[in-house]
């Protein structure tokens, strides 16, 4: 063992990925940024129980699975941040860890990857669409062009390659995804946010660390942005309201937009049921120093115009308080990895 330089150096930033090219590529994005301002990055590789198994993700925990070994690894102390994509982040706040930047948002848009060129217009009635997603799934079922769907998994590149073996018609992702891959050539269509509203937190990254580390705190606020933090929080704000006991697939995307006197958070979102019972658009406009008043007033407005409907069925009110089943925290947030 060496000894210890008589002179502490710079800190050297241990930042824990994930092994899949998007993560790495996701990690580098921001390790790049901070190197550039002068700082020592170490990339430590965490593999997750997410990236292992193939089963469906309800079974092994939900999308959290690929958030919690990266959270493990900074309690422990074994790396000091992590880059998460916000969409696979739960809502409900890590103890001890902190939200400490969320960097300028990509496209927040999904697209379609369909065979032979096509856009979803083109698609024959009866073509399948390979989502594991319920939001994908509801929203395109709105459209009512016939669509059949089928529920895969994995990570990006291995979806596209169902479209080219033939297995499926066509798959959604997120464009953020594919461009962080250097895809996005592929997509035959870029979904409007009109038809298609993204995951909460789609195309953004959360870059976590302890909520006690201070010192890198104040550096990671560096490559935080205050516009794409509010839209986030408004949105996640929303997520949190509705999975109070409902589990429907939801979409919903807040911009920031010039209003009459400043910036505003206009803020829409889609909530369905999986089998095209309900279809609920709803939208709000707020200050956007407020993001999270924004998201509970929209939450409310969503549950008074029906989306309570979706709701679990209450238990009996003279039994035992139940507890809510235990994928209902992740249930409603994209599950297509
Ligand atoms: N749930 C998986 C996941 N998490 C983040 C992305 C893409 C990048 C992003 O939305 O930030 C994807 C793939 C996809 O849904 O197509």
């Amino acid at each position: 063992m060496s000894p210890q330089p008589m002179t502490a150096g710079p800190r050297t930033l241990r930042l824990g990925t994930r092994r899949s090219r998007l993560a790495t590529t996701q990690s580098g994005h921001v390790a790049d940024a901070l190197q550039a301002l002068g700082h020592e990055i170490e990339l430590v590789e965490i593999v997750t129980e997410g990236d292992i198994s193939t089963a469906p993700l309800e079974q092994i925990g939900g999308t959290g699975v690929f958030a919690s070994a990266l959270r493990m690894a900074l309690h422990n102390s074994d790396i000091d941040f992590a880059v998460h994509s916000l969409k696979d982040l739960p809502t409900t706040p890590e103890p001890g860890l902190i939200v400490a930047a969320t960097p300028r948002r990509e496209d927040v848009r999904d697209v379609v990857i369909a065979r032979d060129g096509l856009t979803l217009g083109e698609l024959p009635p009866g073509s399948v669409v390979g989502t594991g997603s319920p939001r994908r799934e509801a929203q395109l079922r709105a459209l009512g062009l016939g669509l059949e769907f089928t529920g895969i998994r994995g990570n990006v590149e291995t979806r596209i390659a169902r479209v080219t073996a033939g297995d499926v018609d066509a798959i959604i992702l997120a464009r953020a995804g594919l461009a962080r891959l250097g895809l996005t050539h592929l997509a035959t269509e870029v979904l409007d946010p009109i038809q298609m509203l993204p995951a909460a937190g789609q195309g953004a990254l959360a870059v976590e660390c302890r909520a006690d580390d201070a010192e890198l705190i104040a550096l990671l606020a560096a490559v935080d942005d205050a516009d794409t933090r509010a839209c986030i929080t408004a949105e996640r704000t929303v997520l949190r309201e509705l999975e109070a006991g409902c589990t429907a697939p939801i979409g919903v995307l807040g911009e920031i937009v010039e209003g009459f006197d400043g910036p505003e958070l206009s803020l829409r979102a889609f909530v369905g049921t999986r089998a095209g019972a309900l279809e609920l658009r709803r939208s709000m406009v707020g200050a956007a120093d407020d993001p999270e008043g924004v998201g509970i007033r929209l939450a409310r407005l969503l549950l008074e115009d029906g989306a309570a409907q979706a709701r679990e069925p209450r238990p009996p009110t003279d039994g035992p308080p139940s507890t809510p089943p235990p994928t209902s925290v992740t249930a409603s947030m994209e599950s297509d990895q």
